[in-house]
């Protein structure tokens, strides 16, 4: 390419990322463009900046928006190309692929007043993710069955403001009986979730391993993933444990009744089913994806000692655990509760270690948020609280402010929160920006700071809960595309929430 002049590559991979898109299509519920959908009154625009995050690099480019696809990308000098169709200049800000959120407790139907769909993708979109995937547990019914997912799929109608997908949950009832789960994932969950501890929500009941060696049979036939949260009581109880009366609001209390031993119990106990998704092993084309690693230690190690031998593994950590350390957690500030828990600084550092050398692939924002009573704010009572953070609209601001001093790139921040979720949910016309792809795009301002307090506006359900809460902050989401639709833009949504819920098909 000669210097200063511009290169345009018109629908490049097309054929590709359409045949892909056969396997996995997004129905779209509303017609693009429909009665506001979207801030931008266009159908056929360009957006502009002098960092865009496509094709490996980031620089000047032009992206071209046709009928909520990617049309084509012109980079380097774009304005020859950019001719008759508005243009939208983002000048110095990023241009980026939208964050896809693989895992987000979106609690409807059934639990509307801890988190719901509307809420929950408004935040989304201010916060610059495109696609969510929606955990089967917290909402009642759990999505177990054929059925409970149409219950999932009837309550999000008309309130999705992103795109939103759906797991299914691997219990005991279903996991050892193949046509129950196959009715499930021919409804069309994106793969499945299982806890190996207890989960706190009744109708979610935790699996032993033989339920996930089983369930990863049928798995393996439709190429889906399965999500573990990787805890398990141990066999034998630690010493410390056993310590006399302590104090529930101590946070050092809540890190003893929860050590990596758990997460190191419970990989150890997947080691069959991860040398099963080997080459020639019982559930070859299956894929076991551990969510939500804390334990930088053994559990990580066990981890990529197998994804070494061969294992299909894949392993996602979340903001909280690299923003955060025990050592910071004020006593009684159960904002933080979560399990895993979060873990001492050390910790962190081994985290932020593996996540840049490439043995962690992905990050999740596990927003599991409650209705305010259940976290014990006063009493702070770490034991008896409900676990989970709320964070949804804060992960890119909070991965960014933090990952800057390890010199993460805009390159690994779209391979983390983009590329890696897209392939795990069988997404293969999201997560980059490429001619043919969906145009879910997420502009913002990687320089600008803001401190999150209350003249901050926070869309998902309960501010006050979130552990996030007076940060000072960088990264500003200015601008959310789903689709081609402007769903988000300086602080405002579109009026009409045209979102799909995506099926596997
Ligand atoms: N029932 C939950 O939402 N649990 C969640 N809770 C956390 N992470 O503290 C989770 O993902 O394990
Ligand atoms: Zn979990
Ligand atoms: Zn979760």
């Amino acid at each position: 390419m000669a210097a200063g002049k511009g290169r345009v590559l018109p629908l490049l991979a097309v054929a590709a990322a359409l045949a892909a898109a056969l396997l996995y299509t997004a129905p779209f519920s509303k017609s693009l463009g429909g009665e506001g959908c979207s801030l931008l009154p266009h159908g056929h625009f360009w957006i502009a900046s002098q960092r865009v995050v496509a094709l490996g690099r980031v620089g000047p480019a032009a992206v071209e928006v046709k009928e909520g696809l990617i049309n084509a990308i012109a980079v380097g000098d774009y304005r020859s190309f950019v001719l008759r169709r508005p243009l939208v200049d983002y000048g110095d800000a990023v241009i980026m692929p939208g964050l896809i959120d693989v895992h987000a407790h979106l609690d409807e139907p059934g639990r509307a007043e801890w988190e719901g769909f509307s809420t929950g993708t408004r935040a989304a979109a201010a916060g610059g993710i495109t696609t969510l995937v929606d955990m089967p547990l917290n909402s009642f019914p759990s999505t177990v069955s054929e059925e409970t997912l149409k219950l999932k799929v009837d309550a999000a109608r008309d309130k999705l403001y992103v795109d939103v997908g759906f797991w299914g949950g691997l219990v005991p009832e279903n996991a050892l009986n193949p046509s129950k789960l196959e009715s499930l994932l021919n409804a069309g969950v994106l793969g499945l979730k299982s806890f190996m501890c207890p989960s706190g929500i009744n109708d979610f009941p935790m699996t032993n391993s033989t339920h996930i060696e089983e369930g990863l049979v049928t798995l393996a036939k439709y190429k889906r993933p399965l999500l573990i949260h990787a805890e398990r009581i141990p066999d034998v109880a630690s010493d410390e444990e056993l310590d006399g009366e302590l104090d529930p609001r101590s946070y050092a209390t809540y890190l003893k009744s929860r050590t990596p031993a758990w997460e190191e119990s419970a990989v150890r106990d997947l080691k069959r089913a991860m040398k099963d998704t080997e080459v020639g092993g019982r559930s070859e084309g299956a894929h076991l994806h551990i969510v939500h690693l804390s334990d930088s230690k053994t559990s990580l190690r066990l981890l990529k000692d197998a994804k070494h031998s061969g294992a299909k593994v894949t392993i996602e950590t979340c903001p909280h655990y690299l923003a955060f350390s025990a050592e910071e957690v004020p006593d009684g500030d159960t904002r933080f509760k979560c399990s895993p828990p979060i873990r001492d600084a050390a910790n962190k550092e081994n985290l932020w270690e593996a996540l840049l050398d490439g043995h962690i692939d992905m990050l999740s924002s596990d927003h599991s948020p409650s209705t305010p009573d259940l976290k014990l704010m006063e009493e702070g009572n770490f034991m008896k609280a409900w676990g989970g953070i709320s964070s949804l609209q804060f992960v890119l601001p909070v991965t960014w402010s933090h990952g800057k001093k390890y010199g993460i790139t805009l390159n690994q921040l779209a391979s983390w929160w983009s590329e890696k979720p897209a392939e795990l949910a069988g997404q293969k016309n999201k997560g980059s920006i490429l001619p043919g792809y969906h145009a879910d795009i997420v502009v913002w301002n990687p320089e600008a700071q803001f401190h999150l307090d209350d003249s901050h506006a926070v869309y998902h359900k309960h501010r006050n809960i979130s552990a996030y809460l007076g940060n000072e902050l960088s990264g500003k989401v200015l601008s959310t595309f789903v689709r081609g639709n402007l769903v988000f833009a300086e602080g405002k949504h579109a009026g009409a929430a045209c979102g799909a819920t995506i099926l596997a098909k």
